[in-house]
Parts: C-alpha cells; structure tokens; sequence
C-alpha cells in the first residue's frame, strides 16, 4: 500500500539486521503492511555477520511512525536502532541566520562597516532620520510579529512553539521576495502591551507582518498600529488570506459558470481570517455570505459580545439563518473554512447546491480532506502544500511586502489589496484554467512580480507611495 498526498513527512529508520536470519524482503514487507511507503534505501556499514541500512520512509505522522517500527523490530534478526524526522532534522537549530553583505577583509574595511567610520553614518541619519531607509537594512527588512495565540490552527500555543511558523515565513520572504524579514515571537498576549512593543522596535523595520495573533485583539492592535505607524502593517492572517481566497474563487466560478455576486456563500470559523475573507467578498460585490462559528450562525438581533461578530451580524446573512454548519449550508453554492479540523461532513456536502466549491483552508488539518470531499464536490482546495489549489496567503505577502518596500507605501490600502488578488487569478490563463488547476503555484515566479507591480500601482494611485513615481510612464520600479 503506499501512501499518497495524505502522507506528513519522512521518516529515515536506521536498522541493524542480521544477515542470516533478517532478509531485506522481509523488511520491505513490514513496512509495506504497516502502510509506510519506502521512497530511499542507504546501506550505512556492513559487516560478516550484520549490516545496517538507511530506510526512508513516507509516514502520516507519530502513531503511524510507532506502528512501522513496532512492525520492522517484529522481523526476526531486525532491529531498529535509531528514528530521524526530515521535518525536525530541517530545523535543527532553526532555519535561518544572518550574513554580512559587508565582510570584514582588514582594519581598513573594520574602521568603515565599525567605529570610527560608522559615526558619520549614524550623524547622517541624526540629521535626516529619512536617510534609514537607504543607509541601513530598513529599507529591505520587515518584523513577522506574532504572539503566539492562534499559530496556524494549532490555538494557543504560545511564543516559543510559534517560532517555527514565524521562521518559516522568513524563510518564504527571504526566498520568493528577497525581502530580510525577522520572526519576533513575543512573551505577552496583552494588547497595549504588544502594540507599545512592535512600536518600539519599529525603527528598525520597513514594514510590519502580524501573524497568527487570535482574533479579536488581533483587530485592534492592527488598526492602532496602522494609525500610529508610518511603515506597513498587515496582518497576514487578515488580509494576506484574503487576497489569496479572492483570487481562487474569482477562477472557481469561472469553473462552475456562477456570477461571484450571486453566490451564496457560508464561511466557517469567524475570527481573524473568516472576518477579513468575509469583508473581501461584501468588497467585490457578494451578498449572500453567511457566518458560522462554534456556536452556530451569526445572525443580525443577536448579541455580541465580540464587537468584530456584531459588525458581522449586521453586516451578512441577509436572510437571517439560524443553525449549525449543516443547516446553512443546505444550497450554498461555496464553502469557505478558516476554522479546524474535519468539521464539514460528507452529508453537508451533499446538502449544497450543485457544482459546489470546497476552500477547506485551516492548516495544517483541513476542514474535510480532498480524498474525501472530492466525489461530491466540483473545485477542492485547501491551505496544504501537498495537495492542488493552495489557497494559502503566501501567495500574496511575499509580492504585497515587496511592493511596498519597493514604492515605500505608508500603509496597505483596500485598493491594493484588490489588486494582488486580481494579479495572482491572472496568472492561471484561461487555456490553463481547470478545476485542479484554479490558483498559480507558490514557486511561480511570476506571482510575486505581477503581484509587486499591481500593488506599486494601486499604491501611487492611492496616494500612498513615498517614492517618487518613475517618469516614463511603464518604467519598472528598481527591485530594491
Ligand atoms: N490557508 C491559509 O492561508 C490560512 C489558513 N488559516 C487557518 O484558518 C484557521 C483560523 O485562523 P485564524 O482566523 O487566524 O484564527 P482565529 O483564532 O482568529 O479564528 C478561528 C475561529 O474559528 C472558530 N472555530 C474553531 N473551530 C471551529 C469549529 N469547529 N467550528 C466553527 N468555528 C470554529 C473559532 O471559534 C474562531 O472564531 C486556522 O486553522 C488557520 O490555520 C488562517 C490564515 C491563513
Ligand atoms: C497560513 C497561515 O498563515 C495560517 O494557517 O495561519
Ligand atoms: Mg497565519
């Protein structure tokens, strides 16, 4: 049996067997029995009477890992003498590190990157503060903030367990943008606390990225930011989502012959990303929208305490449905999840009107997997690198960040916004354009340079943009 797009990572399986008694067919069994799918095998040293071998092995996940060793140590003469993880072995002492772009050669070289030389730098900028942006790394780095509350929808987990993300967002700035970005995972959840912090340390960053920060603070501490920063702040959770839901259901009614405005469309799981993907769609002209949480739908005459659900309340769900999940999605012509994990069932699905469109986007377990949904529905998408149509905001924050560093916007405006997501559906033609295919690759290039030039557009057409306009009418703006 193997293990198809469901697996989570590789496993290597360090075995010592003896030669007489444990065969490598035996072995293969095993594994095969237990699921494992073999992708690589090593042999590591060899001897008269043992050898020891590298296995690789496809897995789900930790149980799934147990089982296959459990089955492996069964096989007489077999034993299994160390597990490694590919995933953990990639982070190994993190996944990123900083690199002079000035090496230090002799005391010559010392006495300018250092004192003496640096002073007169420092006394520039003294003089016009402006002179950041272009004698230090400002002009090229931006802070991933986030305090841990709602790392991906793994919930609360804390600043020391949310490195990993905020790590790897770096790592997807660094390689698709080529903007230096620092992940910075903060020791409080307090909202005046946070927001005193980020603009405290804001001197030293181009632009603000919030991540993973639970809703509803996550709304005021952006807006306080917005308002008393003038460098970018967006939270990714919020916005970057958005665009990306935008630009793949923009391609999926095309799919299903549906005009987005008369959609109806349910979302499940109203916090940071549900609200602003919500917003995103009132924007582009969609009425029928729906909001469920936990507690059911989100309905106008309630009362909130959330203030972000009151606004929601009167702002969506026009007919005024009560219910579950199961219940409001009866006709509804998309779904579109931002919640946890396999809440949306076969029977919903069948509920819904045909043709329908399945955006299960809560990472890293979605709301239904495709293998299951996929007999009943007619475009499938998740948040998941490991499945087709990614709708994933790394679509967008590496191109958006990289716009306003590259025009010096002040701020993000809904016109930009708008613009990246209509920039990322462009890049799926309409001859490539399928139900598999709805929303570009994250390794094409060209997401981030359409992306990066439809958001330096808006921007000066905003109004927002520092850097003076090139000239020449479709004069590219210098990449850096
Ligand atoms: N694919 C993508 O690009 C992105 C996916 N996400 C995913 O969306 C989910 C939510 O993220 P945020 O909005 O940042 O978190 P959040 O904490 O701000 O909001 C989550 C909301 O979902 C609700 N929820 C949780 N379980 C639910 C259930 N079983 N039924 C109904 N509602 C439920 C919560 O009550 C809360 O209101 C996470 O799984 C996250 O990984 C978030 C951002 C981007
Ligand atoms: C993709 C992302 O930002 C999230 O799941 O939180
Ligand atoms: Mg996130």
């Amino acid at each position: 049996m193997s293990i198809p797009s469901g697996a989570h990572t590789s496993i290597i399986l360090r075995l010592e067997l003896h030669k007489e008694t444990a065969s490598f067919g035996q072995i293969a069994t095993a594994i095969g029995d237990s699921g494992g799918d073999i992708v690589a095998i090593d042999v590591g040293r060899s001897d008269k009477t043992t050898i020891v071998r590298d296995i690789t092995v496809n897995v789900y996940d930790q149980k799934h890992t147990d089982l296959i060793v459990q089955a492996v140590n069964a096989v007489p003469g077999a034993k299994v003498i160390h597990v490694s993880d590919q995933t953990f072995l990639m982070h190994l002492g993190g996944k990123l590190e900083t690199t002079p772009k000035t090496p230090i050669k002799n005391r010559d070289d010392l006495s300018r990157v250092y004192t003496p030389g640096v002073a007169r730098v420092c006394m520039a900028i003294h003089e016009k503060p402006s002179r950041a942006h272009s004698l230090t790394i400002k002009r090229n780095t931006i802070a991933v903030v986030s305090d841990g509350s709602a790392v991906l929808g793994l919930g609360n987990i804390g600043p020391e367990a949310a490195m990993p993300v905020m790590e790897g967002k770096a790592v997807l700035f660094k390689q698709f943008a080529g903007v230096d970005a620092f992940p910075i995972c903060l020791n409080t959840q307090d909202t005046e606390e946070i927001i005193a912090i980020v603009k405290a340390i804001a001197p030293s960053f181009g632009g603000i990225n919030l991540e993973d920060i639970s809703s509803p603070r996550c709304f005021e501490i952006e807006q306080r930011l917005v308002e008393e920063l003038d460098i970018p702040v967006f939270h990714d959770d919020q916005h970057g989502t958005a665009v990306v839901l935008l630009a793949g259901l923009l391609n999926a009614v095309k799919i299903v012959g549906k005009r987005l405005e008369d959609c109806k469309i349910v979302v499940c799981g109203i916090g940071a990303a549900g609200i602003a993907c919500s917003k995103m769609l009132l924007a582009a002209g969609v009425r029928h929208i729906v909001g469920v949480d936990r507690s059911g739908a989100i309905v106008s005459g309630e009362t909130y305490s959330n203030p972000a659900w009151q606004w929601y309340a009167d702002h969506t769900n026009p007919d005024r449905l009560t219910g579950s999940l199961s219940e409001v999605i009866r006709g509804a012509d998309v779904f579109i999840g931002v919640s946890g994990p396999g809440v949306l069932k076969v029977d919903d699905l069948k509920a819904m009107a045909p043709d329908p469109i399945v955006f299960a986007m809560a990472n890293p377990t979605p709301e239904i997997l495709p293998e299951e949904a996929e007999p009943y529905v007619r475009v499938m998408a998740t948040g998941r690198s490991d499945y087709p149509n990614q709708i994933n905001n790394v679509l967008c924050f590496p191109g958006i960040f990289r716009g306003v560093l590259d025009c010096r916007a002040s701020c993000v405006t809904e016109q930009m916004k708008l613009a990246a997501a209509k920039a990322i559906a462009s890049v799926v033609s309409d001859e490539e354009l399928n139900e598999h295919y709805i929303i570009p690759s994250v390794f094409n290039t060209a997401v981030v340079e359409r992306v990066r030039e439809a958001v330096i557009q808006a921007a000066y057409e905003s109004g927002v943009a520092r850097k003076a306009q090139p000239t020449a009418p479709k004069q590219p703006v210098p990449y850096y």
